[in-house]
């Protein structure tokens, strides 16, 4: 019985932030720039507070600076919006993140319209999307971005021929993973709710992206024996100890049954410690990025 490699994620994720650290103390030394990265958050969302907390931290631990701004759950689109575009204006602010989901009386399109797109370090402004879609340099969202460096630590930097497969059509997970396993000249296909025999599908994949928010949806026979299995799902579900669950515990799974998967693919992301721990290294990275291309300087190779 064969056993998946593991990909560990949050071991990746703390060297990439090792490294992006010693960049931007050579960044200081050099050029006297420090990167900013300011994150919003409005309303009082606990899962939200969480990221955003642990974003701040990571920021600061990177050598950055950390701007966070809370705003009340009643805030309207405009005043949000105005900040949006004061810190367009900060010069020591060089990303700024508006943390999702946002209260239903805003429109989170509008205001991502609103970021400066070269600030805009998850990478959802229609111009980075245009960007990426087109094959331009722009600033890639996080998850995705993460998804590639795992995978081209599996695979190394050639993925060329490949088949892949992403499940989910998200704008900000499964369309941008589809156009940067294309622009590595994969041969991609996007599945999603509507696709017919999803399975059939999946089992055709070398490397298998699962982005659509469903527990453990994707099961052991769905998977090519030796596939990079890559799980972006973060799913809370009710504790396996019946008393525990009683009580309102929780555990979180990804998309993909793990324990079924690990005995069929080559290599697979676990939940937690997976692809979690990349999105907020790539903050990071674009948020170096940004500040590098704002001010000219060369972009360090991560
Ligand atoms: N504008 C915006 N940009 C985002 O990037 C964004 C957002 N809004 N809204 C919420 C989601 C969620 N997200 C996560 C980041 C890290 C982990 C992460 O590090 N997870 C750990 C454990 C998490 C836990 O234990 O709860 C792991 O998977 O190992 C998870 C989720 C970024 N998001």
């Amino acid at each position: 019985m064969s056993q998946a490699r593991i990909i560990d994620g949050k071991a990746f994720a703390q060297r990439l932030r090792d490294r992006l650290s010693l960049q931007v103390a050579a960044l200081g030394e050099a050029h006297g720039l420090q990167p900013g990265l300011a994150v919003v958050l409005v309303g009082e969302n606990p899962a939200s507070q969480v990221y955003v907390r642990n974003k701040g931290q990571a920021t600061v631990a990177s050598g950055m600076r950390s701007f966070e701004h809370r705003l009340p759950d009643t805030t309207d689109q405009r005043t949000l919006i105005d900040l949006v575009e004061r810190l367009n204006r900060d010069p020591a602010v060089n990303g700024i993140l508006v943390q999702l989901p946002l209260p239903p009386q805003i429109d989170p399109a509008a205001v991502i319209a609103a970021i400066d797109p070269d600030k805009d370090v998850d990478g959802f402004h229609v111009e980075n999307a245009g960007r990426l879609a087109l094959g331009l340099p722009g600033l890639v969202p996080c998850t995705p971005l993460g998804c590639m460096m795992l995978l081209n630590d599996v695979l190394g930097d050639d993925l060329s021929g490949r088949r892949a497969l992403v499940l989910g059509r998200s704008s900000i997970v499964g369309k941008p993973m589809a156009s940067l396993l294309l622009a590595a000249s994969c041969t991609v296909t996007t599945a999603h709710s509507r696709t017919r025999d999803l399975a059939d599908e999946c089992r055709r994949a070398d490397i298998l992206v699962a982005a659509v928010g469903r527990p453990e949806m994707v099961r052991g026979d769905w998977i090519k024996p030796g596939a990079t299995v890559i799980d972006v799902g973060i799913n809370r579900v009710p504790s396996l100890d019946p008393l525990a669950a009683s009580e309102g515990r929780t555990r979180l799974v990804g998309d993909v049954a793990f324990a079924e998967a690990a005995r069929v693919a080559g290599a697979i992301t676990p939940v937690p410690g997976g692809v979690g721990p990349m999105t907020i290294a790539c903050l990071l990275l674009n948020t170096l990025t940004a500040t590098c291309r704002q001010n000219g300087v060369t972009v360090p190779a991560p």
